[in-house]
């Protein structure tokens, strides 16, 4: 017997409109899936063409005037009731489930497309999905049973109840606490998958049943996507175990109902990484699921259904007994390509032949000899059918003979379009085809050939007479998602990567910006004192131009012109001072060497470093020859202009720190040092310029600093009193801390 494979397509969700509608149900008559109100006679005729309805017809996407259509065993539309889904397609199977076949009944479909809505619906009696009905089947027919044989036979109910979750088995009947990270191991039992160390419970009752149920559907997972509120990411599978005893006989069978996790494009879902993970692993196990329906249809001899635990555990097909799979279609064309893709996965699974043999009763007491031959006791091995249609179940119960079944003319499932495709018999007939090289050049060579339909009757068959354009689809979609799986895990990885590199980068940047930066700021902070070097120079403060030069030096530690220039001018100084000696027959005192020698000490030590770094560079020389240049090249407009810079730079960066001074700085900043050279200048037109000094207290610090010259025993230019620091300065009469603040934050360098 085959799969009995059945679609239904679910109503428009709220957010869905009926213009997007895509699928068409029925044969002959063309049934919308939305809800729109009917009077009960147009219900009526609706319930009956619902009978005779086993076509999905869908557009093909790369052409909407063509469509093609796909034949189930029966198919469902939005109007359909639980009720009768559940009437059916999973009530008769009940009955075979106390005969001692096994029953399996799954949902397959892309997420949002209603299988936990299938499988385990909603609250209200009406909303009871499969699962619910069927267990209320169960405990009703066993109830009958033990009464009709006036308590001879006894049934026993038991449950387990199990997810699978990125590839591991997880019991949903025990906390998620309880969960180990490896999940529940399987192992191979006489034939059969078994998953070690799984719960089974007994339960009496459908009240019993509900509780446990709504347990354990708390400890699935489940989350919001983009396509589904409250999206299933774990494949569930509730195994309900029934033990029919008569005296010493017990006959075991068990339904199994399985809710798939549905498949996803993750272009659509906008998955986060833990998403993305999830759903590579239901893609992954989707995609195992479709080989091995594929292997097993196509004759294959290898299945692959240990490539995934959940096609290891539903081993589809092997199992001996009766197999429903629901096919959970929505009907608008955001889901065109998947709905493309199901109804591909579906029409495969049909091929699939799946043996019917009761389950042998077990014995209390020694073991018996096995009543049939042991042939039929071994798992059958899956053959896909060839020319069988699919059966009734009933029908087929009854008959056991296989070889009726395969004589059987008619395919077992239809996919075709409704119109002709062109031939491209030149293509077609190529006998040597390009060896493949890529997915991209697969795709095409593959979208150029006929489908089956065009090739004339009496051509041969060869391997190309089963592509259809159904099958390039499907083939491209396939392949489509299985990159999409192998991307979305190297994807994350890639991106870990790349935001690692990033951060390097960034470091590296900002570690260059501060070393430019640094440069920049030792070279504007050298050329400043040159500029003021020059100013004092001009106005023929020799001291004072000869301190800036030698506060300038650090920073151009290698310039010779500089040097000279320092030379120079101590030699000039010297030569006046001698001068000065001889006109006025004494000596000079050594006030000037101290000065210039406290003032020495307040070079800017920190520079060095950056200097003897830039000295280190293999580009010192350049350096070099730009200070030489500096000097030789910048007129005073020039450094003038690098110090208006400089200012604008530090104004943008003032912080509050630079209003708060520190009168014990060390070493003196050049504001600072600007500020004293104006304050010893004793230059009443240039101290009344200073912030918060008017014309009378610029008179009031000079009468103070003559006063304290006329203390010292050589008032000339050289000996005279020198105020060395902020602190110096805040002591002058009439001159506080506050305005020494307010004159330094007015000095501009
Ligand atoms: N036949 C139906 N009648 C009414 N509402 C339906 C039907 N089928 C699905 N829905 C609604 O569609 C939405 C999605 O359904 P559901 O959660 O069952 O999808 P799913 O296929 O299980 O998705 P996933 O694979 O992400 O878990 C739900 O709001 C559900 O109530």
């Amino acid at each position: 017997m085959s799969v009995r494979v059945v679609a239904r397509v679910r109503p428009l969700l709220k957010s869905e409109r009926e213009l997007d509608v895509i699928l068409r149900t029925g044969s002959s008559t063309q049934v919308m899936p939305g809800k729109c109100d009917k009077s009960s006679e147009e219900k009526g005729a609706l319930a009956a063409l619902r009978d005779r309805d086993t076509l999905v017809r869908i557009p093909n996407p790369k052409n909407e005037s063509e469509e093609y259509s796909f034949q189930f065993n029966a198919v469902y539309d939005a109007e359909a009731s639980q009720q009768e889904l559940f009437d059916a397609e999973v009530a008769p199977t009940v009955k075979h489930l106390f005969n001692g076949f096994d029953v399996t009944l799954f949902a397959y479909g892309v997420t949002g497309t209603g299988k936990t809505h299938t499988m385990r619906g909603g609250k209200s009696l009406a909303d009871r999905g499969a699962i619910p009905r069927l267990l209320s089947s169960i405990y009703r027919r066993s109830r009958k049973m033990e009464k009709d044989s006036d308590g001879e036979t006894s049934v026993n109910v038991s449950l387990s109840y199990y997810e699978i979750y990125n590839d591991k088995v997880f019991d949903l009947f025990e906390p998620p606490e309880k969960r180990t990270l490896a999940g529940l191991p399987l192992r191979d039992n006489g034939g059969k998958t078994v998953v070690v160390g799984l719960t089974e419970r007994p339960c009496h009752s459908l009240k019993e049943f509900e509780s446990l149920y709504d347990q354990a559907n708390t400890n699935r997972s489940t989350s919001a996507t983009k396509l589904n509120a409250h999206s299933s990411r774990s494949h569930a599978i509730l195994c309900v175990r029934v033990a029919v005893s008569t005296g010493d006989k017990t006959r075991i069978s068990t339904a199994s109902a399985i809710d798939l996790a549905g498949s996803e494009d993750n272009r659509r879902t906008d998955n986060d990484k833990e998403r993305m993970v999830e759903s590579a692993s239901i893609n992954k196990s989707l995609f195992v699921l479709a080989q091995c329906v594929e292997a097993i249809s196509k004759k294959h001899s290898r299945i692959p259904y240990r490539e995934s635990k959940m096609t290891r555990i539903l081993s589809l097909g092997q199992n001996n007994g009766l197999t429903v799979m629901i096919l959970n279609l929505a009907p608008v064309r955001s889901y065109h390509l998947d709905t493309i893709s199901s109804l591909n996965f579906a029409n495969r699974t049909k091929k699939i032949e799946v043996r019917e043999v009761e389950n042998e009763p077990m014995f209390k007491g020694p073991p018996r000899p096995a009543a049939r031959p042991s042939m039929t006791t071994l798992r059958q091995p899956l053959r896909p059918l060839t020319a069988s249609v699919n059966v009734n179940l009933t029908a087929a119960a009854k008959d056991k003979d296989t070889t009726k079944t395969l004589e059987k003319p008619t395919k077992a499932f239809h996919v075709y379009s409704d119109k002709s495709h062109p031939r491209i018999t030149v293509q077609f007939k190529k006998p040597d085809a390009p060896k493949r090289t890529s997915l991209s050049s697969d795709i095409s060579r593959l979208s150029t050939k006929p489908t089956r339909l065009t090739q004339p009757a009496h051509q041969p068959q060869n391997h190309y007479d089963d592509i259809s354009a159904a099958k390039i689809e499907e083939m491209v979609e396939k392949k489509v998602e299985e990159i999409l799986a192998v991307r979305a895990v190297s994807e994350q990885s890639r991106q870990t990567q790349v935001r690692e590199l990033n951060k390097q980068v960034q470091r590296r940047l900002e570690l260059l910006e501060q070393r430019i930066e640094g440069t920049e700021d030792a070279r504007a902070e050298g050329l400043s004192y040159l500029l003021m070097a020059k100013q004092h120079q001009a106005r023929g403060e020799d001291s004072f131009a000869l301190r800036m030069y030698q506060l300038a030096l650090p920073y151009f530690p290698n310039n010779e012109k500089l040097s000279k220039k320092i030379a120079t001018l101590k030699e000039r100084m010297q030569g006046k001072s001698r001068q000065d000696a001889d006109t006025t027959g004494t000596i000079t005192l050594p006030g000037a060497k101290r000065d210039l020698g406290s003032m020495l000490s307040i070079k800017k030590q920190p520079a060095k470093t950056n200097l003897k770094r830039l000295a280190e560079d293999s580009d010192a020389d350049y350096e070099e020859q730009q200070e030489e240049e500096a000097l030789e090249q910048f007129s005073d407009e020039d450094l003038q202009e690098i110090a208006r810079s400089r200012r604008k730079k530090r104004t943008r960066t003032k912080t509050p720190i630079d209003d708060d001074v520190d009168v014990n700085e060390q070493p003196p900043s050049p504001r600072t040092v600007h500020l004293l050279s104006i304050i010893n200048s004793r230059d009443i037109s240039q101290i009344k310029l200073l912030k918060g000094v008017g014309a009378k207290k610029a008179e009031a610090i000079v009468d103070c600093l003559c006063e304290m010259d006329q203390h010292t025993a050589n008032p000339d230019d050289e000996a005279r009193v020198h105020i060395s620091s902020l602190a110096e300065l805040s002591k002058l009469k009439g001159v506080g801390l506050k305005s020494v603040q307010s004159m330094r934050n007015g000095v501009l360098v």
